[in-house]
């Protein structure tokens, strides 16, 4: 099945349970051929965001579009989903779960094991076609439940944690498979708690808190944003050296060598000048925050 490759829309959804607001007004566009990571504490939004992606939870208000389309039962048979409670039958048999999966998804028979033999082969479980999913470990029902977002040739990937608990290797044949769909065009969403695996792999992040979107970026826009540090070692400068250059927040000093926040109005040339009026520098390192630090900052 070939689809015309189209953005996947989440338009201002909102959801409550009861008194409690789940997401209040989230809006995200997943554009074909990116890989989108959606990251957010426990509890901020992020399997209830996908649900409703999916169209397998009702929003309370807001619209989720396929290439313009409101995701109905036909849009929905598109989407490759890879749900957090991983929805396998555990007594079924791995091979004729996916082919039964494909099918259900509109693949002929012959297509559909033809299908699940290739995918099986890519992620490593082509020698347990034949045995029950509860037979498998924990990684290699991953592995199966991946298969099954796939096997269908979706035009969208919906995945929620799709990386927890896989070995380094699964992980990077995941990885791999993501970067390959979303050059074909797939646009790819799927939520992490893997902030380095977030900002190697993803062309752009999504980042919740409590039900409202803090943040949704290029990732190395979103990580310039946050401003950058500068690492001085001058061990001989006085307490309070950098205090009063223009943009610069001292975080703190630790044997000569201090710490540095630097905004957009900062000059790092001056604070250079300004450690060296004070005795030599030894050491003076340039560094843009991490995914995980930026995380920590938005969420705290
Ligand atoms: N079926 C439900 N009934 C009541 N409250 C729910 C239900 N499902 C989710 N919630 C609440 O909605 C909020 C969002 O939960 P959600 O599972 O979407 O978070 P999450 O970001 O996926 O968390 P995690 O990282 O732990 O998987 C939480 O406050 C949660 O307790």
């Amino acid at each position: 099945m070939t689809h015309g490759n189209g953005a996947l829309e989440i338009d201002t959804i909102t959801k409550r349970y009861g008194d409690t607001v789940a997401l209040d007004g989230v809006s995200v566009d997943v554009r074909p051929g990116e890989i989108l990571g959606f990251v957010g504490s426990n509890g901020a939004g992020k399997t209830t965001t996908m649900r409703i992606a999916l169209g397998v939870l009702a929003a309370d208000s807001g619209q989720v579009r396929l290439d313009g389309r409101p995701v109905d039962l036909d849009v929905r048979r598109t989407i490759g989903y890879m749900p957090e409670e991983r929805g396998l039958y555990p007594k079924m048999k791995v091979g004729e779960q996916l082919t039964y999966l494909a099918e259900l998804h509109g693949l002929r028979r012959a297509a559909a094991r033809r299908a699940t033999a290739r995918w099986a082969e890519r992620l490593g479980i082509a020698a347990r076609l034949t045995d029950p999913v509860d037979a498998l470990s924990l990684g290699n029902q991953q592995r199966v439940q991946l298969a099954a977002a796939l096997v269908h040739d979706p035009a969208v990937l919906v995945l929620d944690e799709p990386f927890s608990g896989l070995d380094p290797v699964a992980v990077d044949v995941m990885s791999d498979v993501l970067r390959e769909k979303a050059r074909a065009g797939v646009p790819v969403l799927f939520s992490s708690h893997q902030l380095d695996l977030v900002q190697r792999l993803c062309d752009r992040v999504a980042i919740i808190v409590a039900g409202r979107m803090r943040t949704v970026g290029a990732v190395a826009e979103v990580r310039r944003g946050a401003g950058v540090r500068l690492e001085v070692h001058a061990p001989a400068a006085p307490r309070g050296w950098a205090d009063g250059l223009p943009g610069v927040t001292v975080d703190g000093t630790l044997d000569g060598r201090t710490t540095l926040l630097l905004d957009r109005h900062a000059n790092d040339q001056d604070v250079l000048a300004a450690a060296l009026a004070t005795g030599p520098v030894h050491g003076f390192t340039l560094r843009t925050p991490s995914l995980t630090d930026l995380y920590r900052e938005v969420v705290a």
